[in-house]
Order: structure tokens, then C-alpha cells, then sequence
């Protein structure tokens, strides 16, 4: 066994120093968290570990350590928020005690008279501040460092015969004067036991007193030895008393929660019965919730559908105003069909280029009237399986538990769909907007194109008006011409006629000539054969045939001359004739020329009404496009003024633009940069296309299968509907069955209650009893708390002085230990065997401190009896309790930090075994003293858990044959073990 070192003389300094150490430790076992509230410190002073702690750093062997510092810190900072007195860091330092116990005193009585409101509550603090109310810090110090039991030593009522405690706990000459045999009296276990605890708190108040006053803090040894005793003896009685309590008020707590249980229980009874009548229509007014949730899942639906068939109007409106400007593009087409027929090639190019545009517009429009198809066909299909899934939810009304989260999934998804159509027809919206917005513009162009159009037609107009005058000047001409040629004709005609009717006169005439001059030949012949008759009748007949033949010379140059002008008029008529036939000819030529002409002219005049016509027509076509123009030009005032008010934006922004200019350029830039992002983007936008045409044709496979699984499902909810209509329909039977049940019930209930109503008063008047026991209990603790912190203070005050006498506990141990030897060495003598002969015993005497008288009846005289001292001799009688009794201390002593070895020792047989271990299969009273050891171990170690933390250890070994063997280790041989050995050895570490 290691003693300590007795330490010197306390000085004042030390003293301090020990106080401050002792306080730091008591806060270090506070354990109070980093950031300690006001909760913590309440828990902390409730469950009495504050209290304990205080107590506790009373017990000897308790370790100091400065690492305390910060709880103290936290402790100080926790109670300056709750306004509670503190004490400051320099009292710690000179060790001043009031100002640490009025700060803790003050902190109980805060948190009592704070805990003390709540009657349930069942803290330690609680139960001891039931009255009163807060007092003042100081007259409380006042009241406990005043109170009888600092001031007496113990109290006189106690005590009786010679040997009652009481008496032995008032020495009329102090402590230090006691003789020895009552001083061992004290330190008898069985004495401290059957003291009552204000005697005892008495003797450590009077043994500090006489210390201070007679020995100047000088303790001896013995007295030391009967403080730690006595100190030993309160903290064990305080602590069985706290576990009393604790039971107690568990056990009332626990009878209080069973009343409250129970009158719950019959409240729960009493209005039961109508929360089970009303349990049915709470399911059914549930149900009505679904209903009423579904309701406005409904009336959502029917706004959306409202909204999409709105859209859907939308679209429609703008697919005939697509169609309208198709129509008006197809009769702008045919007009320029027209104007193609009568412009001919005037401007076929730019024809050409129109239709092209036309051509390019209507594709375009038929191509945005088939996506604008294609896109009601899908809000169609939308509203479709919005209508579908309306049935649905209709369908799942009957049986909407079951159905309702697969309900909300499609609706989620359906939603998300009809989000993602509605995003995607917003989108297309404004395509469209800024697609009609260019075609506005192309619009504006080719009206602009059509009045240039126009005017060209008025141009062609005035030259075909020019022409058609042309064309009639020249007919004009051409009848002139004609009439002028038919008048020569006809003259050259009569001139021709009169000339021939002259010739034919003439010719009368040249052959009345001649045949008057063929008469006058005849004459002639005839005269002249009658002259010649006569002549040779006649001389006169001569002169007159002379006559007559001059005459008739005449008449033949006469003749003659005829016969030249009738050649010469032959020839003149030849002439004639030939030139008449070439005038024929030529008026032939020229009929013929004619004909032409008046063919022209049958021409000309069909074509001049043709052209009329056609000019009619352009002109009923200029009229109706003049109409078209007026309105055009309406249109076109409409633009202009849009024009005008978007031409000033466009000024303004134009100066805007021109002062962003150079933004501008870097904008290009960046559109170039952009640009090529785009084509990217593209080219992923194209990648991103496939893979949502892929996606979409899976989509529409799921959709495929999905609208499979919905008729699956439509089929089985039908069946659902026709299980639940059938359930409902017994439901309602056992609906009417259970009411009418439910009514019996109820009566038979409210007889019932009326009688657990009646209970309960009853229980709680029992309860108003138990509360006023408890409240007289609480009482009787506040009584034995004031008690203890009277005694508390005076511990206190106590274990001011405590460390000084804790070494002079030492010292005195110390010297005790030097004077009943470190070695104790006890005999215990077995009893006889069955078989074994009691006559043969040699033990004489048994002496009762210690002496054996042993007898050899071999031997005579002084040789015969042998006398032998040990520190105790137990006889044949003594039980296993009564040996470890004496060495329970040393046990004890072990915790505390001392070393100890007990071992047994003595011959084969003698009992080794059975003092150590006991015998086989021992009961709890049989325990040999290492069971009982370990046993008090691991007792004291558990009471001690709050302020030490124990680490037991076991070795076992055997020794034998001058070999230590490790029975517990696993290197060690077991063969060679004796199994009649048994090792009666044990050590213990702390
Ligand atoms: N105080 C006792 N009361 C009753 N019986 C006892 C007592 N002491 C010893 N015995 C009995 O005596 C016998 C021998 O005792 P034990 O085995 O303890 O001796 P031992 O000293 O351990 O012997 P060994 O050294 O051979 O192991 C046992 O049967 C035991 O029950």
C-alpha cells in the first residue's frame, strides 16, 4: 500500500489556492454546454447536480483541475443575463465563499420559484419552494450562516443509553480530548449509522470549529480519520435520500400521469359515443372534400378548354383572313392575267417576277394554312383527350381514391403537354405576326407594283386610243381614197361611155358615110353606063356626065379622105380601145386593190370593234380597279399615314441609329459572330429536330399505349363504378343498420358516462387529496431542502477548511497506517469438518483484539499453550460478512486512490478458497471476499459515476512452484494446471 507524502502546516495561501481549485472543479463538474442557457443552468440546479457537485467536491481523492476555468466563464456570463448576483473572479482567486454561495443560492431560489408555478412539474428544486416565494439573497446567506446547526454542534435531544450515538457525538471536552475507547466508539460503523444526520453534520461543524479555534487548523490525525468517516457517512445518507426522493416523486408523478390518464380516458368515453356517430359523416364530409377538390380540378379544366377553344377561334379567324388574302392574290392573279393578255410582252418580266412572288406567296400561305391545320388538328387532339380525360375524372369521381394519383400524373402530364402546345402556339403566333407583317410589307410593294401596273395600262390605253385613231385617220383615208377612185372610176367610166357613145356615132356615122358613099359609087356606075347611053344620045347628057364625073372624082377623094378618117378613127379606136382596155385593166387592178381595201376595211372595222370592245372591257376593269384603287388608295392613305407615323420613328430611330452607328458595326460584328452561332445552332437545331422526331414518334407510341392502358383503365373503373354503386348500396344498408346500432349505443353510453361521470368526480376529488399530499410532500422536501442548505452551508463552510484537513487526513492516515502496521494480517480459524473430531481442536482462546492462544497437548509447561497477536481473529462462527466487514474500507480506500493487496495464505485445507472465493455455487450471502470486493467496486464506482470516471481492470495469475502464470491471457500453457489450485488473488486499478 503507497501513502501519501503528510503534507506540511497549511499556510493561508495554500489554503486559498486549494479553495480555488476545489471551486473550479465544482464547476468543471457542472458539464455545462459551450453556449449554457438558462434552461441548462435550471436543469443543472433542478436535477441537484449543482448541489451534488457541491457535496461531492467534499469527498476526499477529488481531482482539481484548472481546465474548470471555462465553465466557470459560461456559469458567470448564463446567471449576468438573468440578472441573478454574481460573484467575480477575483473572489475565486482570494477563495471567498459568501459571494459564490449567495450567487448559487439565488439562482436555486430563482429557478424554485420559476419551477414551483408549474405543479406538475416534479424537480428537486420544485417540491422545496412551494411557499415563501423568493427572499432576499442576503438574509438567506444571513438565515443559513446563523442557522443552529452552524452554531451547535449537534443536538441535544438525541442520544439515550451509554452507548447511543448522541452521547457519543457531544464530548464535553471536544474532540481532541477524547479518550481513546470512546474515539473507537466513534469510528465504529454501527454508531455513524445510527446517527441521525444533524449530529453528524454537528461533529464536522464542531471538530472544523475546534480546529480553527484550538489548534490553529491543526487537525489530528484520528479526528481527520473521523471527519473523512463522518463525511463519508453524509454524502451516502444525502445520497440515498436524493434516490428517495427521486423514487418518491417518480411514484407520484407516475399516480398523477395514471389519474390524468385516466380522466382522460372517461372524457374520451363521455364524448366518444358522439365521435363515433359523427365518425361516418367526417368520412363522408372527406369524401365531399375529394368531390369538391375534383370540382375545382374540373372547373380548371373547363377554363382551359374555354382559353384553347378561344385560341382555336383565333386561329380560325386568322385562316380566313389567310384565305381572303388568297382569294384577293387569285384575283390579283387573274387580273394580271389579263393585263398579261393585253400588256402582252409590255412587262413580262416584271409579270413574270409578280407571279413568281404570287406563286412563292401562296405556297407560303398554303404551307402556313397547313400548319395552322396541322396545329388546331393538335389543340383539337388536346381538347380532345381534355374531354377524355374530363370523362375520366367524371369516371374516377366514383371510385377517386383508388384512381386519384394516377388522376394526377396525367393531369400533370396533360397540363405539362398543353403548357408546352400553348408555349409552342405562342411561339408560331408571333411567327405568323411577323411573317403577315412581311407580307404587309409585300402587300404595300405590290400595290405599289399595281399602280405602276396601272399606269402602264393608262399609257397603253392612250397609245391604243392613238392607234385606234391612227387606224381610223387611215380608214378615213382609205374611204377617201376609195370614193375618190370610184369617182374617177365612175367618170372615167361616163367619159368612156360618152366617148364611145361618140365613137359609136361616128362610127354611125362612117358607115352611114360609107354606105351613102357605096349608094354614091353605085349611082356613080349607074351614071356612068347611062351617060355613056346617053351620050351617044345626048351632048348636053355629056357636059353634065362631065359634071356628074367631077363630082364623082370629088365624091372618091371624098371617100378617100373618109375611108383615112375612118382609118385614122380605126386607129384612134384602137387606141382607144387598147387604152380603155388597159384603164379596164388597171380599174380591175384597182377593183381589185379595192376589194382589199374594203376587206382591209371590213377588217379594220371588225378589229376597231374588237378593240372597242376590249377597250369597254379594260374600261368596266379600269372602273372596277379604279374602285379597287380607291380602296387600294384608302388602304394606301392608311399605310401612308402608318407610313408617316412609322416613317417619324423611323426618322427618330434612323438619328438613333445613326448615333448608334458604330454600335451598329460592332452589332454587325457580333451578328457575323452571331450568325455563324446560328448556322451552329442550326445544325443542332436540325440534330435536336431529328432527335425530337424520334422522341415525338416515341411519344406517340407511349401515347399509343398509354391511350391502351386508359381504355384498360376506363374498363376497369366501369367495374369499379358497378363494385362501388354495389358497395355504396350496402354500405348505406349497414349505414341504417349501424345507426340504428349506434342510437342503442348511445344510450347504453350515456348511462354509462353518467356513471363515469360520476367516477370522475369522484377519482378527481381522490385526485384533489392526492395533490394536497402531494403538496404536504412538497412541503415536508422544502422543510429537508432548507434543511440541507443550512446544512449545505455549513458543509460549506466545512469544506472551506477541507483540503487543509483532507492532507491532514493524510498525514493522520498515514500515521495510522505506521501504527497498525501497513501489513494487517487477520486469522481465521475454519470449523470442523463432518468427519474431523472436535476434541481434537487446539485452539484455547479467542481474544477480541486479536489474541490466539493455541494448545499443544504434545508438549508441557510453557511449550503446552503458544499465544499469538494478529490485527483480528475470526473464529469457527464468524461469517463470510463479518470478515469482508473489515476489509470493506480497504476497498473504499482503493477508489480513492490508495493501493491495497489482500491475499490469503495458510496450509492445504484450511480455507483459503472458501474466505476468498466461497463455496461452490455460492449464494449472495456466501460471497467470499472477492466477490464482495468487486461487488463494492462496481457499487461505489456507479454512485461515483457523475464525479469520477472509473476504468476496473481484473488480472488473474497463478503462482506456482515459484511460477506466475496468467490465467486470463491467451499465451500462457493450461496444461500443467493444478485443477485443485485455485488462485485466491486479485488486483484492482482505479
Ligand atoms: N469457514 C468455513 N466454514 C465452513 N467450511 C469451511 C470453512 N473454511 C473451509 N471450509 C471447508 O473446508 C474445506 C477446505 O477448504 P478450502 O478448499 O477452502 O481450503 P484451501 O485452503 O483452499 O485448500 P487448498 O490449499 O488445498 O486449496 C472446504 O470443503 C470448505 O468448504
Amino acid at each position: 500500500m503507497s501513502l501519501r507524502e503528510p503534507n506540511a502546516a497549511p499556510d493561508p495561501s495554500r489554503r486559498r489556492a486549494d479553495a480555488v481549485g476545489w471551486l473550479r472543479s465544482l464547476f468543471l463538474d457542472l458539464t455545462l454546454p459551450p453556449e449554457a442557457t438558462d434552461d441548462d443552468l435550471r436543469a443543472a440546479v433542478a436535477n441537484g447536480r449543482l448541489l451534488c457537485a457541491l457535496l461531492r467536491r467534499l469527498l476526499p481523492g477529488a481531482l482539481l483541475d484548472d481546465a474548470a476555468t471555462d465553465n466557470v466563464g459560461r456559469f458567470r456570463a448564463a446567471i449576468q443575463r438573468m440578472g441573478v448576483p454574481t460573484f467575480s473572479a477575483y473572489d475565486l482567486e482570494r477563495g471567498e465563499m459568501s459571494a459564490v454561495v449567495t450567487c448559487i443560492l439565488a439562482l436555486k431560489d430563482r429557478f424554485s420559484s420559476r419551477l414551483g408555478e408549474d405543479h406538475r412539474s416534479s424537480s428537486f428544486l420544485t417540491r422545496c419552494e412551494s411557499e415563501g416565494g423568493r427572499r432576499n439573497m442576503e438574509g438567506k446567506l444571513q438565515r443559513v450562516l446563523t442557522s443552529p446547526i452552524m452554531s451547535e454542534p449537534y443536538s441535544p435531544s438525541f442520544g439515550g443509553d451509554a452507548y447511543s450515538p448522541s452521547q457519543v457525538f457531544q464530548p464535553k471536552h471536544g474532540y481532541s480530548d477524547l479518550p481513546g475507547s470512546k474515539f473507537s466508539e466513534l469510528m465504529k460503523s454501527s454508531s455513524l449509522e445510527n446517527s441521525p444526520t444533524q449530529s453528524l453534520l454537528g461533529v464536522v461543524n464542531s471538530i472544523l470549529d475546534e480546529s480553527i479555534e484550538r489548534k490553529n487548523g491543526q487537525i489530528p490525525y484520528r479526528i481527520a480519520c473521523l471527519l473523512r468517516k463522518v463525511i463519508v457517512e453524509i454524502e451516502r445518507r444525502i445520497s440515498t435520500q436524493a434516490g428517495h426522493i427521486r423514487n418518491q416523486n417518480n411514484l407520484i408523478k407516475a399516480r398523477e400521469e395514471k389519474y390524468q390518464s385516466r380522466i382522460r380516458v372517461l372524457e374520451a368515453l363521455a364524448g366518444g359515443a358522439s365521435g363515433q356517430i359523427h365518425g361516418e359523416k367526417d368520412k363522408l364530409e372527406g369524401k365531399g372534400q375529394l368531390v369538391e377538390d375534383d370540382m375545382a380540378r374540373l372547373m380548371q379544366y373547363e377554363e382551359d378548354l374555354v382559353r384553347l377553344m378561344k385560341e382555336k377561334e383565333d386561329m380560325v379567324m386568322l385562316l380566313k383572313e389567310k384565305e381572303d388574302m388568297i382569294r384577293l392574290l387569285k384575283e390579283k392573279e387573274d387580273m394580271v392575267r389579263l393585263l398579261k393578255e393585253d400588256v402582252g410582252d409590255l412587262n413580262n418580266d416584271k409579270v413574270q417576277r409578280l407571279l413568281k412572288e404570287r406563286d412563292a406567296t401562296v405556297v407560303r400561305l398554303t404551307q402556313e394554312k397547313e400548319d395552322m391545320i396541322r396545329m388546331l388538328k393538335e389543340k383539337e387532339d388536346i381538347i380532345r383527350l381534355m374531354n377524355d380525360k374530363e370523362h375520366m375524372v367524371d369516371m374516377k369521381d366514383v371510385a377517386v381514391e383508388d384512381t386519384q394519383c394516377t388522376t394526377d400524373e396525367n393531369k400533370d402530364r396533360l397540363l405539362k403537354e398543353k403548357d408546352d402546345v400553348v408555349v409552342r402556339l405562342t411561339k408560331e403566333k408571333n411567327e405568323i405576326v411577323v411573317q403577315l407583317t412581311k407580307e404587309k410589307e409585300a402587300m404595300v410593294r405590290l400595290l405599289k407594283e399595281k399602280e405602276d401596273i396601272i399606269r402602264l395600262m393608262k399609257e397603253k390605253e392612250d397609245r391604243l386610243n392613238l392607234a385606234i385613231h391612227k387606224i381610223e385617220d387611215r380608214k378615213q383615208a382609205i374611204d377617201d381614197d376609195r370614193d375618190r377612185l370610184i369617182k374617177e372610176n365612175n367618170d372615167a367610166l361616163s367619159k368612156l361611155t360618152s366617148e364611145k357613145a361618140e365613137i359609136v356615132k361616128l362610127l354611125q356615122e362612117k358607115e352611114n358615110l360609107i354606105r351613102l358613099m357605096k349608094e354614091k359609087e353605085d349611082k356613080s356606075d349607074l351614071k356612068k353606063g347611062y351617060v355613056e347611053d346617053t351620050k351617044h344620045s345626048t351632048g348636053e347628057e355629056a357636059d353634065r356626065s362631065i359634071k356628074e364625073k367631077g363630082e364623082i372624082i370629088r365624091l372618091t377623094k371624098e371617100k378617100e379622105d373618109y375611108r383615112n378618117t375612118i382609118m385614122n378613127l380605126k386607129q384612134e379606136f384602137e387606141s382607144l380601145r387598147s387604152s380603155y382596155e388597159e384603164r379596164c385593166k388597171l380599174l380591175e387592178s384597182k377593183k381589185e386593190d379595192v376589194v382589199k381595201l374594203v376587206a382591209d376595211k371590213e377588217m379594220n372595222d371588225n378589229i376597231v370593234l374588237q378593240l372597242r370592245q376590249q377597250l369597254e372591257a379594260t374600261k368596266k376593269f379600269h372602273e372596277a380597279e379604279t374602285k379597287e384603287k380607291e380602296d387600294y388608295r384608302n388602304i394606301n392613305m392608311k399605310l401612308k399615314q402608318e407610313f408617316e407615323s412609322l416613317r417619324s420613328s423611323y426618322e427618330e430611330s434612323s438619328k438613333l441609329l445613326e448615333s448608334k452607328k458604330e454600335d451598329v458595326v460592332k452589332l454587325v460584328t457580333d451578328k457575323e459572330t452571331n450568325d455563324n452561332i446560328i448556322l451552329q445552332l442550326r445544325q443542332e437545331l436540325e440534330a435536336t429536330k431529328k432527335l425530337h422526331e424520334a422522341e415525338t414518334q416515341q411519344l406517340e407510341t407511349k401515347a399509343a399505349k398509354v391511350n391502351k392502358e386508359f381504355e384498360q383503365r376506363i374498363k376497369e373503373i366501369e367495374l369499379m363504378l358497378e363494385d362501388s354503386t354495389k358497395r355504396r348500396r350496402e354500405l348505406e344498408e349497414s349505414t341504417e343498420s349501424r345507426i340504428q346500432f349506434w342510437k342503442q349505443k348511445e344510450i347504453v353510453v350515456n348511462k354509462f358516462v353518467g356513471l363515469q361521470v360520476k367516477n370522475a368526480q369522484e377519482l378527481r376529488l381522490s385526485s384533489v387529496s392526492v395533490r394536497l399530499e402531494i403538496q404536504n410532500c412538497q412541503k415536508r422536501w422544502f422543510e429537508e431542502l432548507a434543511g440541507l442548505g443550512q446544512n449545505l452551508k455549513m458543509v460549506t463552510s466545512a469544506a472551506e477548511k477541507y483540503h487543509a484537513t483532507l492532507a491532514d487526513n493524510r498525514k493522520l492516515f498515514n500515521e495510522i497506517q505506521e501504527l497498525k502496521g501497513n501489513i494487517r494480517v487477520y486469522c481465521r480459524i475454519r470449523p470442523f469438518r463432518p468427519w474431523e473430531d472436535e476434541k481434537s481442536t487446539s485452539v484455547e482462546y479467542i481474544g477480541e483484539n486479536g489474541e490466539l492462544v493455541l494448545s499443544n497437548p504434545t508438549k508441557k509447561g510453557k511449550e503446552a499453550g503458544k499465544n499469538f497477536t494478529f490485527n483480528k481473529v475470526f473464529g469457527p462462527t464468524a461469517t463470510q460478512d463479518m470478515v469482508f466487514n473489515d476489509i470493506r474500507p480497504l476497498i473504499r480506500s482503493v477508489l480513492d486512490g490508495y493501493n491495497v493487496c489482500i491475499f490469503a495464505y495458510g496450509q492445504t485445507g484450511s480455507g483459503k478458497t472458501h474466505t476468498m472465493m466461497g463455496p461452490e455455487n455460492a449464494t449472495e450471502k456466501e460471497w467470499g471476499v472477492n466477490y464482495r470486493a468487486l461487488n463494492d467496486l462496481f457499487n461505489i464506482s456507479h454512485d461515483r459515476r457523475d464525479t469520477i470516471k472509473y476504468e476496473l481492470g481484473v488480472q488473474m495469475v497463478e503462482i506456482y512452484n515459484e511460477q506466475i502464470r496468467d490465467l486470463l491471457g491467451t499465451g500462457g500453457s493450461q496444461k500443467n494446471r493444478d485443477p485443485e489450485y485455485h488462485p485466491a488473488q486479485w488486483t484492482c486499478s482505479s
